[in-house]
């Protein structure tokens, strides 16, 4: 089996899961927050930089990939993991939530997605079996089945339908992948915020047997506690023996009610997005470090953290950087955000082992100003 999970305690104070998840291309530690490199890269970051802050495995995606250089170039290239020169496993979104999100145009069919590409307008079409032989030629350790991302809000009829044809889809992604079985494939739940829809899309996908489930539909705009009621029920539908992926999520609050209610995967766009925004992840809130009121504040980033940045440079300096535009912000941010949310996932799991998450979390919500109101 080309993937294989590893549960290795249950927390007793809430669903939470300590594991360990093997690929062909190393062994992951879950719970775990995956970088996003969408287009080959993790912006900003150099793959020695991202491998030095603890990251365990990334994250790109097969629209952008398929559309830019294309999949048949990076196969040539010798695949994703030699063309972008990381040597760590990766997993592959199947393309879909960015051709809903980026695509224009879309059409959907039975057969698969017709759309313009959000480049240049190109008309395109991706199939269940498209996706998973672009992902194939990526050569990712874990791949997505294709689906949709049912949209939120979405009525019981258009959910229903919808979850039902990614159901389809998943069998023709699993039909088609088993030519490939050294990279895994993980099914997709749908079902919007219908319960009894999640229940039969969760149930449908566990009877075709994939190493690995996502929940799908979720950060999407809807209400966190919907999120958390939709993971609360869910979660336990799934073999505990498996890992499951909540796609979408980077905050440190939607991390840990996550992990809380039995999430063993994470992936978001959020710290590199806002790092490049000017906005740092730290132990005391967030900081918005493109601001004036940070010009000669010549204390470190972040007082309680040991990275790169933290330990090199103040706020005055950063701020300096961000102020006259110069890429060294950026980067700088990034390197401190990423490894802020790595090391967060760290602490989860030594509180997990401790049996003290919720406590954790209580502390660190306290500290981080979650609990202002
Ligand atoms: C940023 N939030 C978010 N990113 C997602 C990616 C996804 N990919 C495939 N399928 C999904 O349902 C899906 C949902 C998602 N929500
Ligand atoms: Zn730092």
């Amino acid at each position: 089996m080309a993937i294989k999970f590893e549960l290795i305690k249950e927390a007793k104070d809430s669903k939470a899961r300590l594991g360990k998840l093997y690929t062909p291309h190393g062994v992951i530690e879950t719970p775990i927050f995956m970088p996003v490199g969408t287009r080959a890269t993790v912006k900003a970051m150099t793959p020695e930089e991202v491998k030095d802050l603890g990251a365990q495995i990334i994250l790109s995606n097969t629209y952008h990939l398929y559309l830019r250089p294309g999949h048949k170039l990076v196969e040539e290239a010798g695949g994703l993991h030699k063309f972008m020169n990381w040597d760590g496993p990766i997993l592959t979104d199947s393309g879909c939530f960015q051709v809903f999100s980026l695509g224009d145009l879309r059409k959907i069919k039975e057969e698969g997605v017709e759309f313009r590409s959000h480049i240049d307008g190109s008309k395109h079409f991706i199939s269940p079996e498209k996706s998973i032989e672009i992902q194939n030629s990526l050569g990712s350790d874990i791949m997505m089945c294709f689906d949709e991302c049912t949209p939120y809000p979405a009525t019981y009829e258009y959910a229903k339908h919808s979850m039902e044809r990614t159901t389809r889809w998943a069998k023709r992604c699993k039909e088609y992948h088993k030519n490939w079985d050294k990279q895994g494939l993980f099914g997709i739940v749908q079902g919007g915020m219908y319960k009894d829809l999640r229940a039969q899309s969760a149930k449908e996908l566990v009877e075709l047997d994939f190493p690995g489930y996502a929940i799908g539909g979720l950060s999407v705009g809807e209400p966190k506690e919907l999120m958390c009621e939709m993971l609360d029920f869910t979660t336990p539908l799934l073999p505990k023996d498996k890992p499951r992926y909540n796609m979408g999520v980077g905050s440190p609050d939607y991390l840990f009610e996550s992990v809380i209610r039995g999430i063993d995967m994470a992936d978001c766009v959020l710290p590199t997005r806002i790092a490049r925004n000017g906005t740092a992840m730290t132990s005391q809130g967030k900081v918005v470090i493109r601001n004036a009121k940070y010009s000669k504040d010549f204390t470190k980033l972040d007082s309680e953290c040991d990275c790169y940045t933290c330990r090199n440079y103040s706020k005055a300096y950063i701020r300096h950087l961000f102020n006259v535009d110069e890429i060294l912000g950026s980067r700088l941010t990034t390197i401190h955000n990423l490894y802020f949310l790595i090391k967060l996932m760290e602490n989860i799991r030594e509180a997990i082992r401790q049996d003290r998450l919720l406590e954790y979390r209580d502390e660190f919500y306290e500290k981080y100003g979650y609990n202002d109101k």
